[in-house]
């Protein structure tokens, strides 16, 4: 579903934010791409939108490059989640998930209800702004607008960053429900090794622009992955060890 072929994205400052990276992401797959601050995450995903150009190689989509089509035809098969979510404070919700519908020419309240519904917020909401929902509320409406297009292709980038540990969780696994159940495709960028290793299917970790481990949640728990991957690993593992030796 994405290929990366020999990607290198350089900053006009200087920095090599993605260097050399080759891999390709199959239909179906959950994908956590984890590494420590500046390893070039967000400059990787960004690629796959076209938000940023590589400086060499390239980024096919289904098979195709995606600069092989104008780049709101591309985008509008790309679900985009992120922090920050980018809604817009003066729409309602309604209109807010409405907005990629009607850049599609087909706005329809029944979609927006059945999106609302998708992602489990309550019919009320529709008519209330940004600003009188909860964090984890806004960010479902993220979800439910990356998803209005029916993008098979799911993007995020630090999707549950802002939320508390609860919502968090709650979230996470809402997304992974609607990942199984639509039958998306999803690449997700996560500070949080443990959230890695129970949502996804496959985790990538970076390191200085590069991939320096490709691996199943199971291997890296089993040990494996290398030290970069080993260190990410030992934050929750040492965290639940605490746990026990608290509760023995
Ligand atoms: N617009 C930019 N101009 C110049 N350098 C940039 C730009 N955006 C990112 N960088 C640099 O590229 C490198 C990779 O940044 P990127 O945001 O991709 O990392 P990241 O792994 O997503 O980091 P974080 O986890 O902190 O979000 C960093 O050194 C960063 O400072």
């Amino acid at each position: 579903m994405i290929a990366f072929e020999r990607l290198t994205v350089a900053y006009p400052g200087g920095t090599t934010a993605v260097d050399d990276v080759t891999l390709a992401i199959a239909p179906g797959s959950f994908v956590a791409l984890v590494g420590r601050s500046g390893s070039g995450k967000s400059t990787l995903l960004k690629t796959v939108k076209r938000l940023i150009s590589p400086t060499a190689g390239r980024v096919l989509v289904d098979g195709r490059p995606v600069d092989a089509e104008p780049a709101p035809l591309l985008r509008r098969r790309i679900g985009y989640v992120f922090q920050g979510i980018g809604l817009f404070p003066h729409m309602t919700v309604a209109e807010n998930i409405a907005v990629p519908l009607r850049l599609d020419g087909r706005v329809d309240p029944e979609r927006v209800a059945a999106l609302l519904d998708l992602v489990d917020l309550p019919q009320e909401v529709a008519t209330r702004r940004p600003d009188a929902l909860s964090g984890g509320q806004r960010q479902r409406v993220g979800v439910a607008r990356a998803l209005a297009t029916e993008a098979k292709l799911l993007l995020m980038d630090e999707p549950f960053g802002a939320l508390d540990p609860m919502t968090r969780d709650a979230l996470g696994q809402a997304v992974r429900t609607l990942h199984d159940r639509l039958g998306l495709t999803t690449l997700m960028v996560t500070h949080d090794m443990a959230e890695a290793l129970l949502l996804a299917t496959r985790v990538l970790v970076m390191a200085k622009g590069r991939i320096v481990a490709d691996t199943t949640p199971a291997a890296l728990i089993a040990g494996e992955g290398g030290p970069e991957a080993q260190a990410l690993v030992d934050v929750p593992r040492r965290q639940m060890q605490a746990l026990k030796a608290l509760s023995a």
